[in-house]
């Protein structure tokens, strides 16, 4: 393997005291740590070690690798023969005690004798498969589309736009050859690592649910456009589908052009860890391939990026940068090509070994960001998005917004599918869409979320964002406005004001921003990006701000529309957004919810306005609802969904 990064930062990989493989097998039990540890351990090291696999395995999300003849005792590595065996056959009575498998990665030399990695997978159970989202971006005419059509579908290229007519979802598209929306292509791995895809000739597509039945694991390609025109579809693609890795393609002939440095600038800006696909080798001289490969470490390493780039050229090169990747400063970088096949096996490798970065506790309050929605014959309005946090079972109660008033609504989960799959559940760090009832698809924008009723809602206009100016042709000043995307939230803000009288490319500052057009449920600590044409900074919120009393302008008349209606009970007190806290707790609204539903037996129906924004405590909300007499406020069990619905879209007309 090459380390074009510096030979220190390189060889601190393999270094025990490097924080990598510090304690191998993650044992810091001294009895343990020996590399004769599985050769013949007693009941009780037997016991602790198959303790320590399962946290593992919990750790990994069901999958870890494990090393077989490297101690962390500061011993020699290696096993003679006889040892390696005892010692695999110990590490295969243990995986099979937590109903895992194992699979050798790649076996060495050491000075004591052979030492071995394995992959050691649990079984899922039926319809349940892990999850890991790869952004794929690149340049216009850089593979893209085509590196996906031949690792989803098995066939190769001609090097003419074969394999990726597949994948094309507009007219435009297939006529043009660019990519123009966000797609997803699924590649599913079975326990053993074997590509389970087999696409039915006779099928237009290929066949996700029996992918999904028969995968351990799924790599979700977020297909991006390369194309310029298509930027804020890219963007979005980044912030809103959450990616856990991004592949960054380069053709090689044509090398670091047009939107490469654009895309790399925006992984490195939300901390998704990058890798590289350089494709076209079939037909490019190595000169060039050569040039390409220089110019792009030496883009990887500049300080900008502060990353070791590292050529990928064995299966053993493949494990080393995959186990070490989620460090995000490894960069590997594959050189293929889709015309003759070369590499695809390394990289399908690699994709296999990928984790999923996101963790998940059953115990935090569910979150589910919407990043897209549809209308679909016969069921009605789908959201579909990412799981954030939390675990969402069928029948649970959500609430589902903001609506432009910054409020909630509960809605009952009737159906979840994951891949086009029916499933009774979804946790963090899984896409799924959800079938809402009665529900118009037009309330529904991105960048809402349906969260627990435990996580009390509130919706911002206004936050505070630590910000980077990456390029702007003159100077950004208040007043000044721009498209915010920040997960899947994409709505255009106002500067109000910040720290620095302006600001130039280079300048970092605290900046106060206003949403223009409804307030967002948002999180301190989300990255963003700010971007309007050529201008483009990045950030991180640091504040949520109350809006209490600051309603936007442009609503004013709206609001005063809005205030009588004496019978319906929309005092000004409860308009969100506007007067700050709208109605009762959210624990009261799941409760209303509740009581509804026992007295309707349809908690979709139950439209439940939560606090938005309000600096009051959610206790004198609730108690001032209840002074209004709650029955007939908007807080209350009889407001209907569709009421509510009507009443936000008029808001915004
Ligand atoms: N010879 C050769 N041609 C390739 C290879 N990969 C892609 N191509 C060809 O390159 C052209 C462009 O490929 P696409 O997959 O459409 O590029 P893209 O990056 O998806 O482009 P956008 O969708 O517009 O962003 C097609 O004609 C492919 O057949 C390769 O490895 N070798």
């Amino acid at each position: 393997m090459e380390f074009p990064g510096s030979p220190a930062e390189a060889s601190n990989l393999y270094a025990p005291d490097s924080g990598v493989l510090e304690t191998v097998n993650g044992e810091a039990d001294s009895t343990l740590a020996s590399k004769l540890a599985l050769v013949s351990p007693d009941a009780e090291q037997y016991e602790r070690l198959l303790q320590q696999l399962r946290e593992r395995l919990s750790e990994g999300q069901g999958e870890t690798i494990y090393v077989i003849g490297q101690g962390s005792d500061g011993g020699e590595y290696g096993l003679g023969e006889d040892d390696m065996v005892a010692s695999a056959a110990t590490l295969e009575g243990m995986a099979g005690q937590c109903d895992a498998e194992t699979v050798l990665l790649r076996e060495r030399s050491e000075p004591g004798g052979r030492a071995r990695e394995y992959l050691v997978r649990r079984n899922v159970a039926d319809n349940d498969f892990l999850e890991v989202r790869v952004a794929v971006v690149g340049n216009v005419d850089a593979g893209k589309s085509t590196l996906l059509g031949v690792l989803t579908h098995g066939e190769l290229d001609n090097g003419r736009g074969f394999a990726r007519q597949k994948l094309f979802r507009h007219k435009h598209e297939m006529e043009s050859g660019r990519t123009s929306s966000v797609g997803n292509d699924i590649l599913g791995f079975d326990s053993a690592g074997n590509v389970v895809n087999k696409p039915d000739a006779h099928a237009s597509g290929l066949d996700w649910t029996r992918i999904c039945e028969k995968s351990s694991k799924v790599i979700t390609f977020i297909d991006l456009a390369g194309h310029e025109k298509y930027l804020k579809t890219t963007v979005f693609g980044m912030t809103g589908h959450l990616p856990d890795f991004c592949m960054l393609m380069v053709g090689s002939n044509a090398g670091i052009v047009g939107m490469t440095k654009e895309h790399l600038g925006l992984a490195l800006a939300l901390n998704v860890p990058v890798f590289v696909v350089v494709t076209k080798i079939d037909m490019c001289p190595p000169n060039v391939l050569q040039d390409t490969l220089k110019l792009l470490q030496r883009l990887l390493k500049s300080p900008g990026c502060r990353k070791i780039p590292v050529l990928v050229q064995t299966r053993d090169d493949v494990v080393v940068t995959a186990t070490n990747f989620t460090s995000e400063r490894i960069c590997p970088i594959f050189q293929i090509s889709n015309v003759s096949g070369e590499n695809l096996d390394l990289l399908k490798m690699f994709l296999n070994l990928l984790s999923a970065r996101m963790g998940f506790s059953e115990a935090e309050p569910a979150e589910f960001q919407i990043d897209d929605t549809y209308s679909v014959p016969g069921v009605g309005t789908v959201v579909s998005g990412t799981v954030l946090r939390g675990l969402i079972r069928l029948n649970d109660t959500l609430l589902l917004g903001p609506d432009p008033l910054g409020a909630f609504t509960a809605i009952a989960v009737k159906s979840i599918h994951r891949k086009r799959m029916p499933v009774r559940e979804v946790r963090g760090g899984q896409t799924a869409s959800f079938a809402l009832k009665k529900i118009k698809r037009a309330w529904i924008r991105k960048g809402m979320v349906m969260v627990s009723p435990r996580v009390n809602p509130q919706a911002y206009w206004e936050f505070e964002a630590e910000i980077l100016v990456l390029h702007h042709p003159t100077t950004i000043s208040p007043r000044y406005q721009a498209m915010v995307h920040c997960g899947s939230i994409r709505q255009t803000a106002t500067i109000l004001g910040m720290s620095r009288d302006c600001l130039r490319t280079g300048d970092k500052a605290n900046v106060h921003f206003r949403f223009i057009k409804s307030p967002e449920f948002l999180h301190p600590d989300t990255r963003l990006v700010f971007r309007e044409g050529r201008t483009k900074a990045v950030g991180t919120i640091t504040k949520l701000i109350s809006s209490v009393n600051t309603a936007p302008t442009n609503m004013k008349t709206q609001q005063v529309k809005m205030q009588p209606s004496k019978k319906g009970g929309f005092g000004t007190n409860a308009m969100a957004g506007q007067h700050g806290a709208a109605s009762g707790t959210p624990g009261a609204a799941a409760g209303d919810a509740g009581a509804e539903a026992g007295a309707s037996s349809s908690l979709e129906d139950a439209t439940v306005q939560v606090a938005a924004q309000g600096t009051q405590s959610q206790g004198e909300d609730a108690d001032k609802e209840k002074g209004r007499g709650s029955g007939k406020r908007r807080g209350g069990q009889r407001q209907r969904g569709k009421q509510a619905s009507q009443t936000a879209v008029q808001v915004t007309s």
